[in-house]
């Protein structure tokens, strides 16, 4: 086997076989030409000319792939993966780790985002090598696309350093399946593909247009001739699987060179993954490794037969741009954002003032459902309801909503105590009073039937409804004495409490007490605020109120000396700008009568004007009077239509003036609502902070930053590793490695899988 001076070229020649005579047709040699030849180079020069280009591509966001294939034993393995004992062999993909992520962070002007998978293909199955549960893991398909080949339920690792890509590279490689024969003491039975998926953005902010590309680094399993490796049982089948594979491989080629309408992607796994890479939207380099001892010159041929075809394949690589859906979301968000911003600037140049588009925040939707309580109870006017835009109209409507549904809430929940009240007393009284009717219905009562009770019954003793009778209110403590003796007065329904029917505004009053005992209660539909976890875990009895987001928010407004501060300036706020609101109704409604005064009084005029007596028109018609001359009537209409324009414009003065000073009020206001949850966030993580043990103090006080003995040591023997490579950037390699036990695993030995 001769290699040209030209780099490119290599010809084989073949002894002549003296068994078939003198003369006969066999090839004395055959020269074919390729991108390039390498012998005896180091694996960087294997790393430069094969695969750094590839890298490139997929940071420019188009699809590459870098395939070694060869006969067993040629050294595949060894240049996609290298030699993990010495950092100078080390192979394509480590190097194209490196590669990546130097550009990641070399280029701070992008955006990256970089994930990778590794998956297996042995014995015509599909293994996921990241997989957490190995058990799972081989349930996977591969679904081709006409413009993507997708592997479904394979694990996507999002990395965000060398060492941590390398890490789930030689994590990965120690589940690969090897196994000793004659021709390699550690033969890949399996074809390998490492990919790498890049997501490029060209900022934080233009999220939307990101260009999606992968990088698949491929050792496939090396073909063989079983007379010379003499496998048997398992290693047979390993074998059989493996050519035949590769002959699929083959086949496919062949079709692609010659342009075949059908190209049988689908015979096997392997060339179903890599549909994309062999005819495809992808840039492919294939290495075809050679093992060139005359012992192997047909297996060397086969080879290089091989590449030649492939070497004529023609792929179509494009940059891919992002089609995916959460970045267009992320786009139409930016969108919103923007048109709320122009609806803002709109409202400010139509003297709208500030009006609400945002979303509420937990702290404001609570202070809604607050306000929407008091409008129901009477203490809040409906001018005080947000109606600015229809965002606002609509969280009100919602602030409805779960008022009313925590109302009917309490209210199912009074029937359920009571019921189950109901149920404790009955039993109590089935031992207690033999079967007396305790909850009967008295069908000799007209109207509301309640039941009747025996003398002797009394409410059951338990701590529930002592702790009922100790928060009753008035009206509930009434519904007691009428009720049942078992039914939690508290809790009772309205219609249940008494047999006079209370009035509207006492039944309100009292469904807003419950509304707002359902709103301090754990559970609360009302009450998701996101501190229970945290608080939970609290202990302490002082810990029970901490459950409360509702009734923590009261006790700092009420008896913490910020809280009450802070609400008070709110409050102050709120009444200003309501009496600032009550002014602006109040002005307008005068400007508005004055413009209809002027127009009635001028309506007057022109009407006086046109019934003016003839002779006063024949006077001036005579020219004896001047025709803007008028007369009383007219005159009076004119000096009362002055008048009112006067005060119209004195009117409007005060609203302009008063619509400038409700900006500021409203701004205050909001400013005053800001500090008040604020300050309640800060309170409320100092007591939570009280609450945590001196130890999670401690551990959260040291931070990560101090090392153990042990790591300190770690850092260390990385260090000298990497000063003996002579590579400082080689650190990342050896941390992975040692992080993953690299070093002792991957023992030739038997194959892994079963
Ligand atoms: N360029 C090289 N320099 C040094 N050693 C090499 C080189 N190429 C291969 N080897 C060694 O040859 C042996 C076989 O190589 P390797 O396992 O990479 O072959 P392979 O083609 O992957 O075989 P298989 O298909 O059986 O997996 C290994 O011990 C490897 O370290």
């Amino acid at each position: 086997m001769r290699i040209h001076q030209d780099g490119e070229t290599i010809t084989v020649s073949f002894p002549k076989d003296a068994a078939s005579g003198l003369i006969n047709n066999q090839l004395d040699s055959l020269s074919l030409k390729f991108d390039g030849v390498l012998e005896n180079v180091s694996q960087d020069t294997v790393y430069t000319t094969c695969a750094h280009d590839a890298v490139d591509s997929v940071l420019a966001g188009v699809n590459a792939c870098v395939f070694c294939y060869g006969q067993t034993g040629a050294g595949k393995t060894f240049s996609m993966s290298g030699d993990e004992q010495n950092y100078a062999h080390r192979g394509i993909i480590p190097r194209a780790l490196h590669h990546i992520f130097k550009e990641v962070d070399l280029r701070t002007d992008k955006v990256y985002r970089v994930e990778v998978s590794y998956m297996e293909i042995y014995n015509e199955g599909l293994y996921d090598l990241l997989a957490d549960n190995p058990a799972a893991a081989d349930n996977l398909a591969i679904l081709d696309d006409a413009s993507n080949t997708v592997v479904r339920g394979l694990t996507r690792v999002e990395v965000r350093s060398e060492e941590e890509a390398l890490a789930q590279f030689f994590t990965g490689e120690q589940g690969r399946s090897t196994a000793v024969h004659v021709l390699n003491n550690s033969s890949s039975r399996s074809h390998a593909l490492f990919s790498v998926y890049v997501e490029t953005r060209a900022s934080a902010e233009a999220s939307e247009r990101a260009l999606l590309s992968k990088l698949h680094l491929v050792d496939l399993a090396g073909s063989e001739r079983t007379k010379k490796t003499n496998p048997s049982g398992e290693q047979l089948r390993e074998a059989s699987c493996i050519n035949k594979s590769l002959t699929f491989l083959e086949q496919v080629v062949n079709a692609l060179a010659r342009k075949d309408n059908h190209v049988p992607f689908r015979q096997s796994k392997l060339t179903a993954a890599l549909r994309d890479a062999l005819g495809g939207n992808c840039r492919t380099v294939m290495l075809a490794n050679l093992w060139p001892e005359a012992a192997h010159l047909d297996e060397c041929v086969s080879t290089l037969r091989f590449a030649s075809r492939v070497r004529c394949l023609e792929t179509s690589a494009v940059v891919n741009q992002s089609a995916d859906p959460v970045l267009a979301l992320r786009k139409a968000e930016r969108q919103v954002k923007e048109l709320r911003q122009e609806l803002a600037m709109r409202d400010m140049l139509s003297g709208r003032g500030r009006v609400g588009y945002e979303d509420l925040s937990e702290g404001e939707q609570l202070e809604l459902q607050q306000l929407v309580l008091r409008y129901l109870n009477g203490s809040a006017q409906l001018d005080e309801l947000p109606m600015d835009s229809l965002k606002r109209i609509k969280e009100t409507y919602k602030a409805f909503k779960a008022v009313a549904g925590s109302w009917a809430a309490a209210s199912a929940h009074g029937s359920a105590h009571g019921g189950a009240a109901d149920a404790a007393a009955g039993q109590g009284d089935v031992a207690e009073f033999d079967g007396a009717g305790v909850g009967d219905v008295d069908t000799s009562s007209s109207g509301f039937c309640i039941g009747t009770a025996p003398m002797q019954a009394r409410p059951p003793a338990s701590p529930s409804a002592a702790a009922g009778r100790a928060d009753s209110s008035a009206s509930n403590a009434a519904a007691g004495a009428a009720g049942k003796p078992g039914l939690s007065p508290r809790m009772a329904p309205p219609s249940r409490m008494s047999m006079s029917s209370p009035s509207p505004r006492t039944q309100l009053q009292t469904a807003t007490q419950q509304q707002q005992q359902q709103l301090t209660r754990p559970g609360s539909p009302l009450l998701q605020q996101g501190q229970k976890g945290q608080l939970a875990a609290a202990a302490g009895g002082a810990a029970e109120l901490l459950f409360d987001h509702n009734a923590l928010f009261s006790k700092y407004k009420h008896s913490v000396a910020d809280g009450k501060r802070q609400a008070e300036q709110v409050k102050q706020q709120q009444q200003q700008v309501a009496e600032l609101k009550q002014q602006i109704k109040d002005i307008g409604l005068q400007v508005n009568s004055s413009k209809e005064e002027i127009d009635s009084l001028s309506m007057q005029l022109e009407a006086r004007k046109a019934v003016t007596p003839a002779g006063n028109r024949s006077s001036s018609s005579s020219g004896g009077a001047d025709a803007g001359v008028l007369d009383n009537d007219q005159y009076v209409l004119m000096q009362q239509v002055k008048a009112a324009k006067a005060r119209y414009r004195t009117a409007f003065d005060s609203l302009r003036e008063l619509r400038g000073s409700l900006d500021p009020a409203v701004d205050s206001l909001a400013a005053a609502k800001e500090a008040l949850l604020a300050g309640f966030d800060a309170w409320l993580a100092a007591q939570q902070g009280q609450q945590l043990g001196a130890t999670q103090q401690i551990a959260a006080w040291r931070g990560d930053d101090e090392m153990d003995p042990g790591e300190a040591f770690e850092r260390m023997e990385l260090a000298r590793k990497a000063a003996q490579a002579g590579d400082p950037s080689s650190t990342a390699f050896f941390a992975a490695a040692s992080k993953t036990g690299r070093a002792a695993v991957r023992s030739p030995g038997s194959t892994m899988r079963s």
